[in-house]
């Protein structure tokens, strides 16, 4: 048990047995925090070796009222010295006497009878005005002081108490004998712990340090070391070193290759007009994606551009030999705000903005949808999206652009299934192989129709993708689970390791 006193504890102990009693002192001569020396205090009290009492202590002071009556005396005092050898009631006037009335009837110093007040005896000097002038010479409390006096002055106004809680250390047989024993006994220096040099590292290694202190202690300007075996085979505490969040560091990998591609990187806001979100991607304002059920509207309305030519393609398909979706384009279900359900709504308006060639472009972004959420679903999710605009692009680029991008990735086999988006002919569906999965889809892709292009003046071929990020995640992460990477699960994050290959 004795070994295994720290430090602080083996000081604490010793500036006990030395005398010291309090917190406050103990730790003004240790030079430690006085929170540190009752720590240690309580830790010794626990092993036995020092025994704690905690104490109220009152102490007193004078009121102003009291500190007056201390220099001029008690009202009683004063009446006392003025009655000579009696005197009526009546002609007691000044009312700082009157007061003493009750109190010299009261100390026995005075009889009234019949309106007359008669001295009595003499008037010793009372328990109360013996504590008004301990007060006032400086003694703050005295266990020997009247408690009834103490009690009548209080309630008379002329003294105030206020009570501190204290604690006293007293060391114990035991704690006196664990000092004997763990004391260093080094002939010729009373104070050994705290004259020895510093432990240094030759000290050590020569092993001198052993010689000195009997193998016990080492101490150095009030601190003491206190060699133990170290045990080189224990494990070590686990260590958690800040790390980014091992989404954020596959989305910088993917933001990455697709700078490294040759594309720039485009934001947009989160919040959207229908227009950009769907209408300008030629989605039928009665589509089902644009459905309550599907998408977060909100409750406003934003600008839309001049709508002439959406709303003509809408309607009849405007000059590009397409026969448009019929019925009637209402520019106030294109004003409806939504939370944007997709990036493309950011690829097309740059696009709008940026209608002459080449265009190369990009954004990763987060997108929502109103998803029951499980375990392969949320509401809120990132998709990459890209977008290659040239004279003379082809669907066969947009595969091999693809192709491209997945295998730097990691994905080495990547594969086309038919799809279908409104705004897109041809349009595909990547998937990859993923060991033990088979076949995953990873997105959309296509290349964009002459219905959404040419309302922009866009003459040449867009191709178009975007692909779930999260997904791409939950693979690359091993996740069975996609809400992991947006709730703190600190321990799935503390046991994700820096060195993944993402
Ligand atoms: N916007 C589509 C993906 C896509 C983008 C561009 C072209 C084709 C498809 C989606 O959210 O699934």
């Amino acid at each position: 048990m004795l070994s295994d006193l720290s430090n602080n504890e083996f000081l604490v102990l010793k500036a006990i047995s030395e005398g010291l009693s309090d917190p406050q002192s103990i730790a003004e001569k240790r030079q430690m925090k006085i929170e540190a020396a009752r720590a240690a205090a309580d830790l010794l009290a626990e092993q036995g070796l020092i025994q704690v009492d905690k104490s109220v202590n009152e102490t007193f002071s004078l009121t102003d009222e009291g500190a007056a009556y201390v220099r001029e005396g008690l009202p009683e005092r004063r009446l006392l010295l003025s009655l000579g050898g009696g005197m009526h009631m009546s002609e007691v006037k000044d009312p700082a006497l009157k007061i003493g009335l009750g109190w010299l009837r009261k100390k026995g110093w005075a009889a009234i009878e019949g309106g007359m007040i008669k001295p009595l005896k003499d008037a010793d000097k009372g328990e109360d005005e013996l504590i008004l002038e301990a007060l006032s010479d400086g003694v703050s409390s005295n266990p020997k002081w009247d408690e009834k006096a103490l009690a009548a002055l209080k309630s008379r106004g002329l003294v105030t108490s206020s009570k501190s809680k204290e604690w006293r250390y007293i060391i114990t047989e035991a704690g006196s004998l664990a000092i004997t024993k763990l004391e260093p006994k080094r002939s010729g220096t009373k104070n050994a712990v705290l004259d020895m040099p510093a432990l240094t590292a030759e000290m050590i290694k020569s092993g001198e340090w052993q010689d000195d202190v009997d193998g016990l202690y080492l101490g150095y300007r009030g601190s003491v070391y206190r060699p133990r075996p170290y045990d080189v085979s224990l494990p070590a505490d686990r260590i958690f070193p800040g790390k980014r969040h091992p989404y954020q560091r596959l989305i910088d990998n993917m933001r990455e290759i697709m700078l490294e591609m040759g594309f720039v990187e485009i934001k947009g806001p989160i919040v959207q007009t229908s227009f950009w979100n769907f209408d300008a991607l030629f989605q039928p304002q009665d589509h089902p994606a644009r459905e309550m059920q599907d998408t977060f509207y909100l409750n406003s309305q934003g600008d839309i551009p001049d709508y002439a030519r959406i709303k003509e393609m809408h309607e009849c398909g405007g000059s590009v030999g397409s026969t448009g979706w019929g019925g009637c384009w209402s520019p106030e279900v294109a004003r409806q705000e939504v939370l944007r359900t997709h990036t493309t709504g950011v690829t097309i308006k740059y696009l709008a903005e940026h209608p002459r060639p080449p265009v190369k472009a990009f954004g990763i972004d987060r997108v929502y949808r109103r998803e029951a959420i499980d375990s392969t679903h949320t509401p809120e999710f990132e998709q990459l999206e890209g977008i290659v605009m040239d004279e003379s692009v082809s669907f066969c680029h947009l595969l091999g652009i693809l192709k491209e991008f997945y295998g730097k990735m990691g994905f080495e086999e990547v594969r086309f299934r038919p799809g279908y988006f409104p705004y897109t002919e041809p349009s595909v569906e990547p998937e990859v192989y993923i060991d033990g999965l088979g076949w995953v889809e990873l997105g959309g892709a296509g290349v964009f129709r002459k219905e959404v292009t040419a309302p922009f003046g866009i003459d040449h071929p867009v191709l178009a993708w975007g692909l779930g990020v999260s997904r791409v995640a939950m693979l690359r992460l091993g996740l069975k689970d996609l809400r992991l990477l947006y709730q703190s699960d600190i321990e799935w994050l503390r046991q994700t390791p820096v060195s993944i290959k993402l």
